[in-house]
């Protein structure tokens, strides 16, 4: 038996226990909000679509009762505020790290061997503060912000090309702020071969800068953020710690060195498995994406020091 619970039944939280549903990627899906009424009418809803869609899972929803969360094999978190047009996501932290610390210890009592997958944003420091607070392993707190990155940089990278975003690789490392995240171009390739090409350096600077604002673009279009791709980017790396797919997706995990790192959660490339994360992977990088990447740790280092200011650490 496999169970996964999600934690916020709002846009994202709702999102991916449907995309988890969907893809019957666990036996049980337990969805949980403070808001009275909500996860339970929206566990009800996904479950009369179960012979509509043909899927099996059994979706539950709770009114904050963790007793329901107990023994979960995998909580994602995206309890907290999304940001409105105009804000970046480093001006949740006042709200969120509240919400954050607070469920993951709550989660903690009920389900001691869970991996957590942070969403709650501002998250490289989300998941920061939830590693500090709880005291887990480092292979057990893990941050979703470069799966979806990565889907968006795949989706404007295709754009570009006029092609399918199935036939295109890439990745993005770095923060998961507007102007942290690192589209890695060097290494984008469609079918195989570098996406240079067949597009020119300018165009490919293009989609860089669209993938980088790629979640404001979204805010300002729909007056909150985006739940679809962020939705199934949770589901996306629940599945590969779940069913030990051990794929190699960005997440933002804890550095001792790695990088030329240390005391951060940042998005690197990592093996995703039953452990959580089984390998930080070391890329290459040139001078000038080291220098990028520090630049982004030094960011996310001064969001991380605000912790102490809003008295979560
Ligand atoms: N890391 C990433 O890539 C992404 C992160 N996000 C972040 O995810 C978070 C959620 O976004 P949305 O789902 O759009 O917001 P939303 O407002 O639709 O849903 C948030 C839910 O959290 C619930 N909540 C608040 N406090 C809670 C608590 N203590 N316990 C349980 N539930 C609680 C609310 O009642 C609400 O239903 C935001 O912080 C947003 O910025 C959103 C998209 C991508
Ligand atoms: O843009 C936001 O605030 C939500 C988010 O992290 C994303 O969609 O990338």
């Amino acid at each position: 038996m496999s169970k996964v619970t999600v934690v916020g039944a709002g846009n994202v939280g709702a999102t991916c226990a449907n995309v988890l549903a969907f893809n019957e990627v666990a036996d049980e899906v337990v969805m949980l909000d403070v808001k009275e009424g909500v996860s339970e009418g929206k566990a009800m809803d996904m479950m009369q679509t179960a012979q509509l869609l043909g899927f099996d899972t059994t979706v539950v929803g709770c009114t904050n009762d963790y007793a329901q969360t107990a023994n979960s094999d995998v909580v994602v978190i995206t309890s907290g505020i999304p940001r409105k047009p105009g804000m970046t996501r480093e001006e949740l932290i006042g709200v969120n790290a509240g919400i954050v610390k607070s469920v993951a210890e709550n989660i903690l009592k009920y389900s001691p061997n869970a991996i957590l997958v942070v969403i709650s944003n501002p998250m490289d420091t989300m998941t920061y503060l939830s590693l500090k607070a709880l005291g887990l392993p480092k292979n057990r707190i893990i941050g979703m912000g470069g799966a979806l990155d990565s889907s968006r940089f795949k989706y404007f990278l295709s754009q570009a090309l006029g092609c399918n975003a199935n036939e295109v690789e890439g990745m993005v490392i770095g923060g998961h702020g507007d102007t942290t995240m690192i589209p890695l171009t060097r290494f984008a390739t469609y079918k195989g071969m570098p996406v240079t090409n067949f597009i020119s350096e300018e165009k490919l600077n293009e989609v860089a800068a669209a993938t980088m604002v790629g979640g404001a673009t979204l805010t300002k279009l729909l007056g909150t953020s985006a739940w679809y791709a962020p939705g199934a980017a949770g589901a996306f790396v629940v599945e590969s710690i779940l069913h030990d797919q051990k794929k190699m997706i960005p997440c933002s995990v804890y550095l001792e060195g790695e990088y030329g790192e240390s005391d951060i959660c940042i998005g690197v490339p990592v093996i995703l498995g039953k452990n959580g994360i089984e390998k930080i992977v070391e890329l290459d990088l040139n001078a000038d994406e080291k220098a990028k990447f520090a630049a982004s740790a030094k960011a996310v280092h001064g969001t991380n020091a605000a912790l102490k200011e809003v008295g979560a650490l």
